[in-house]
C-alpha cells in the first residue's frame, strides 16, 4: 500500500485556561492510502477531532509528523464536513456550494459546470435554489458534502457528519456516500460513534483508546466494496460490528 498520508508519532498537548495540560493524542501511528475510506472510531474524549484538525491544516501545534505524497494546500485541496452542516441561511443550496469556490476566485466555466454536477450527484439538482431553512436536515448535510467537494479537494475529512440525523435518513446518506465515492474515488476520513457506520462505509476501521489517544487497532473490513442495504444484513457485517463494539468497551 503507497501511504497517500503517513502519521507519525503524533503527539498533541493542550494547556488550558488553568494551566493544566491535557495530553489529547500519544504515539499516533497511521497511513491512509490513496482513494480509501478510513474510519476512526473511540470512546468521546479520545482525541478524533484533533486529529481530523490537525490533518486538515487547522492545527499546527503538535509533536511528530504527518508526511503526505502531495501536501495538500490549505484550504484548497482538503475538504472538511462537520457533523453541523453550516450554511449560510442567505444563500441559495447551490450559492452554499459554490462558496469554495468564489473564496478561490475560481468562476471559470467548469467551476460552474461541477457545482451543477455534485448538485446532480447529491440529488439536490432541483433544490439548487432553495434555502437552507426549505430543507430537512438530510439534505442540508448534502449540500455540506457537495459544498466539501466543489473544489475537487484531495481528501475529504468528514467528523461525525451524520450524527445529528435519524435512523433513516442517516441509512440513505450512507449509500449516497457510498454513490458519491464510487464517482469520486476520494480518499475520506471518517469520524465516527457509530460501529455499524464504519462498518458500512469504510475498507478499514481505526479504533482509538481513551485519552490520551492511540491507535489500539487497525481492521481491514471483511466485506466487498460493492456495498448495499442488504449487505447490513450479512452475517459478516453483524460478526465485524460487534468485534468493534467488544473492542472499544
Ligand atoms: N481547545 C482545547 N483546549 C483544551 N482541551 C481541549 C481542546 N480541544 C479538545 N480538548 C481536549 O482534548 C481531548 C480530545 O478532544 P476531541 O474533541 O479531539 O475528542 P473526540 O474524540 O473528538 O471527542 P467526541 O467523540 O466527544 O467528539 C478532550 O479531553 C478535550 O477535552
Amino acid at each position: 500500500m503507497t501511504a497517500f498520508l503517513s502519521i507519525r508519532d503524533v503527539r498533541k498537548t493542550y494547556v488550558g485556561a488553568n494551566r493544566q495540560r491535557v495530553v489529547a493524542l500519544a504515539d499516533v501511528d497511521l497511513d491512509v492510502a490513496e482513494g480509501e475510506v478510513v474510519a476512526l472510531i473511540g470512546p468521546s474524549g479520545c482525541g478524533k477531532s484533533t486529529l481530523l484538525r490537525m490533518i486538515a491544516g487547522l492545527d499546527a501545534d503538535f509533536e511528530g509528523k504527518l508526511a503526505w505524497t502531495r501536501r495538500p494546500r490549505p484550504g484548497k485541496d482538503i475538504g472538511f464536513v462537520f457533523q453541523e452542516p453550516a450554511l449560510l441561511p442567505w444563500r441559495s443550496v447551490e450559492r452554499n456550494v459554490s462558496l469554495g469556490l468564489e473564496a478561490q476566485r475560481d468562476r471559470s466555466a467548469e467551476g460552474r459546470t461541477r457545482v451543477r454536477d455534485l448538485l446532480d450527484l447529491v440529488g439536490l439538482s432541483d433544490f439548487a435554489q432553495s434555502f437552507p431553512k426549505e430543507l430537512s436536515g438530510g439534505m442540508r448535510q448534502r449540500t455540506a458534502i457537495a459544498r466539501a467537494l466543489a473544489y475537487d479537494p484531495q481528501i475529504l475529512l468528514m467528523d461525525e457528519p451524520f450524527g445529528a440525523l435519524d435512523a433513516i435518513t442517516r441509512d440513505r446518506l450512507h449509500d449516497d456516500l457510498l454513490r458519491i465515492w464510487e464517482a469520486t474515488r476520494k480518499t475520506i476520513i471518517l469520524v465516527t460513534h457509530s460501529v455499524e457506520e464504519a462498518t458500512y462505509l469504510a475498507d478499514r476501521v481505526a479504533v482509538m483508546s481513551a485519552r490520551p489517544g492511540r491507535i489500539k487497532a487497525v481492521h481491514r473490513v471483511p466485506l466487498d466494496r460493492d456495498r448495499s442495504p442488504a449487505t447490513r444484513r450479512l452475517p459478516e457485517f453483524a460478526e465485524f460490528a460487534g468485534m468493534l463494539r467488544q473492542e472499544l468497551e
